[in-house]
């Protein structure tokens, strides 16, 4: 089954920018999908279409074979409860205790701010951001405010918070791309142990195209709102890559 299924989507912005143009692709239910692309081809935008943010100009988009293209917010809000997102700047409410912050993950099911604030959720409530911090390995801070974290220990908070929604599919949209080297290795571990764990779907935008070689078992891409590249990794040469970016003129030297 697919989890997610994208028919010749085309987004056209109202001052005429096209942004994608006539994407398809398929993600089966499990799959770990690394989609890459230049600064401007169209990966953040695929991301709000398929997250209800931004509505295809044509096209159409499934979720579990329910298509979401054009729902209202209203009919759309259930379904975007299976969609766990994670963001380059984690998102989080800094002057907020870390705990707190994962709490917050449950507000989809909840929609009552009051049952996911610290002082009066549920104790199942409150024992399940325990283990979603323990699964990050980081109860011990559950209590620290949460801008005196590391880069690394924020986005692992903000990992935390999107497990509180149980989702099925998880977009992550550069997820290490404001933390160090170490870190973010650190982060795409953990974050691909989660998925390999609970047997999520991801679809993950990544510029490092040596992680995404290393942990994407299919990477896809696109070139100026066009979808140039759908494969396995194992049949992905560096030139593949490097016609994502320069079209072919230039090499990229960090690709194995
Ligand atoms: N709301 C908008 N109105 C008009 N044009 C937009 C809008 N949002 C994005 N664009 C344009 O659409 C194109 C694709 O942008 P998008 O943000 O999807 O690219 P991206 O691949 O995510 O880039 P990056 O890697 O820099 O985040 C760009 O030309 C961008 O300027």
């Amino acid at each position: 089954m697919n989890a997610l299924s994208v028919r010749e989507v085309t987004k056209t912005f109202k001052d005429g920018t096209n942004a994608l143009e006539k994407v398809s692709f398929d993600i089966k239910t499990g799959e770990g999908v690394v989609l890459l692309g230049h600064n401007g081809s169209g990966k953040s935008t695929m991301f709000k279409c398929i997250s209800g943010f931004e509505t295809p100009t044509s096209g159409e988009i499934f979720i579990n074979n329910q298509e979401i293209t054009r729902l209202s917010d209203r009919r759309y809000r259930p379904l975007r409860k299976n969609i766990g997102m994670v963001f380059q700047n984690f998102h989080l409410i800094y002057n907020l205790s870390v705990f707190q912050n994962v709490l917050f993950g449950a507000m989809g099911q909840n929609r009552n701010f009051l049952k996911v604030s610290a002082p009066f959720a549920s104790k199942l409530l409150r024992e399940k951001a325990m283990a979603c911090l323990d699964r990050v390995g980081l109860a011990h801070l559950a209590s620290r405010r949460s801008d005196q974290l590391s880069g690394g220990q924020q986005q692992r908070v903000a990992i935390a918070r999107m497990l509180m929604q149980d989702p099925e599919l998880i977009l992550a949209d550069e997820p290490i791309a404001s933390l160090d080297p170490k870190a973010g290795r650190e982060v795409m571990e953990l974050l691909w142990e989660i998925v390999d764990e609970r047997k999520l779907t991801v679809l993950c935008i990544l510029h490092q195209t040596e992680i995404a070689m290393e942990f994407g078992e299919r990477l896809i891409g696109l070139n100026k709102g066009r979808l140039v590249l759908d494969d396995e990794k194992n049949n992905i040469s560096k030139n593949d890559l490097n016609s994502l970016y320069y079209d072919g003129i230039e090499e990229l030297s960090d690709v194995q």
